[in-house]
């Protein structure tokens, strides 16, 4: 067997090789970082890695490239994101710092509400550009594969306009996307005095999503104001029933029990944790509830970062997203938040790697096929333009992406998308 693409010269290749689970506690830390190293790929998938080179597996068809002596890592996995939604919401902004919190603005029909104006008088086609601008910000950063929820339409039609550009663009963009029905976003204002009922909606929304395959996972904001444990319990077991995944976006601004919530339902994740209790970190390391921590959440609402060191030592496996979202995170840029990991959460930069790598991909239910540098796996990798993993995390703000790869074809160059 001869390779399509060797690249060499690698100076620091992070694999993420290990057992196939989500990396716990020191495990976090063993990020297997082979020196001088090369991989080499066929049909779009790792067929090969080690240090020095392999000459067996070239033949004149054989391309190969040169990664300068540089640091090269899996493809970044994004696996929170509010990827598809109209307009955007800078007009909350001087609320904001003037004091009016998050919720309080959502309370008076902003905040996602206005998104959802915003993204009903969308057509198809603007959401897509929109959503597609976004992706390429995402890949240029190194994200090769994301997560991207509805919950902007909060009724049928709209939520599957959303879910549908999501399928599209899945099929047209280099990123892959994993999509998330998240019909529980928010109580509309025309059920604001009758929740339940919308709460019944939902669960009549589920058996469509799932007849048209636009969804693996279903997720609500479980959130004081927005929806309870109760109601979260009730549309994640008719989820359930029907074979979606589970999410939750648990314990964000209010420790309401999310945490413990996501471990009694077996949800393969629960978001954000800012504000989740001990109890509920003890519940979610014993039944292997991925904690999936938005510190770029945290920043931008100028609130508490969630308690990463503690969910480490109890042994929560931790991945970190972008929540990338037009109010609480407007931002693509997934090196900004591994920034924030260590600089917020006080990860270091091998845990960092681990919860935006393999950690993510379990997070998605895809580690079998992304997430780390493997023979088998989609060729999805990062070359950045640094010697070592610390400088990507110690010299913050910028973009330290030199290439990147997407099932082995070359999709950025110097920071630039060329696809
Ligand atoms: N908190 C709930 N949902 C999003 C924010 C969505 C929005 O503000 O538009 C989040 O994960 O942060
Ligand atoms: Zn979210």
């Amino acid at each position: 067997m001869k390779a399509d693409l060797i690249i060499k010269n690698i100076g620091n290749l992070v694999t993420m090789r290990g057992d196939n689970k989500p990396r716990t506690k020191e495990k976090m830390r063993d990020i297997q970082i082979l020196k001088n190293a090369y991989v080499a790929i066929k049909d779009g998938k790792f067929v090969d890695l080690g240090e020095g080179f392999n000459d067996k597996l070239v033949d004149s068809n054989t391309q190969i490239h040169d990664a300068k002596g540089l640091t090269v890592t899996p493809g970044l996995i994004d696996a929170h994101t509010h990827l598809v939604h109209g307009g955007s919401r800078e007009n909350e902004f001087a609320l904001k710092l003037s004091g009016v919190s998050y919720l309080d603005i959502l309370k008076s029909g902003g905040g996602i509400l206005s998104t959802v104006k915003a993204t009903k008088n969308a057509s198809f086609d603007e959401l897509y550009e929109k959503a597609k601008k976004s992706l390429d910000i995402m890949l240029s950063y190194g994200t090769t594969t994301v997560e991207a929820k509805s919950g902007y339409g909060l009724e049928l039609d709209t939520e599957i306009k959303q879910l549908k550009v999501a399928q599209k663009l899945n099929q047209d963009h280099p990123v892959d996307i994993v999509s998330t029905f998240l019909g529980a976003h928010a109580i509309p204002l025309e059920y604001k005095d009758n929740p339940d009922e919308y709460v019944d909606e939902v669960i009549n929304m589920l058996p469509k999503i799932k007849e048209l395959k636009l969804a693996e996972f279903c997720d609500v904001f479980c959130e004081d104001n927005v929806f309870s444990v109760e109601q979260t319990r009730r549309i994640l077991n008719e989820a359930k029933k029907l074979g979606f995944k589970i999410k939750i976006h648990a314990d964000e601004i209010v420790s309401l029990g999310g945490a413990e919530l996501s471990a009694q339902l077996g949800a393969i994740s629960a978001d954000h944790l800012m504000a989740a209790s001990e109890k509920g970190m003890e519940d979610m390391a014993k039944n292997n509830v991925i904690a999936n921590i938005l510190p770029g959440t945290s920043f931008n609402l100028m609130k508490n970062y969630a308690n990463a060191r503690k969910m480490i030592d109890l042994g929560v496996a931790v991945s970190l997203s972008t929540d990338y979202n037009p109010g609480s995170c407007p931002t693509e840029n997934i090196q900004l938040i591994m920034q924030l990991g260590s600089l917020g959460l006080k990860m270091t930069p091998s845990e960092v790697l681990t919860a935006v790598t393999i950690n993510a991909a379990f997070a998605i239910d895809k580690a079998d096929e992304v997430g780390s540098i493997e023979v088998g796996k989609k060729a999805d990798l990062v070359i950045f333009d640094a010697p070592n993993i610390d400088y990507i995390m110690y010299h913050f703000g910028i973009n330290h992406v030199y290439r990147v790869y997407k099932e082995g074809k070359l999709v950025v160059e110097k920071g630039n998308v060329i696809y």
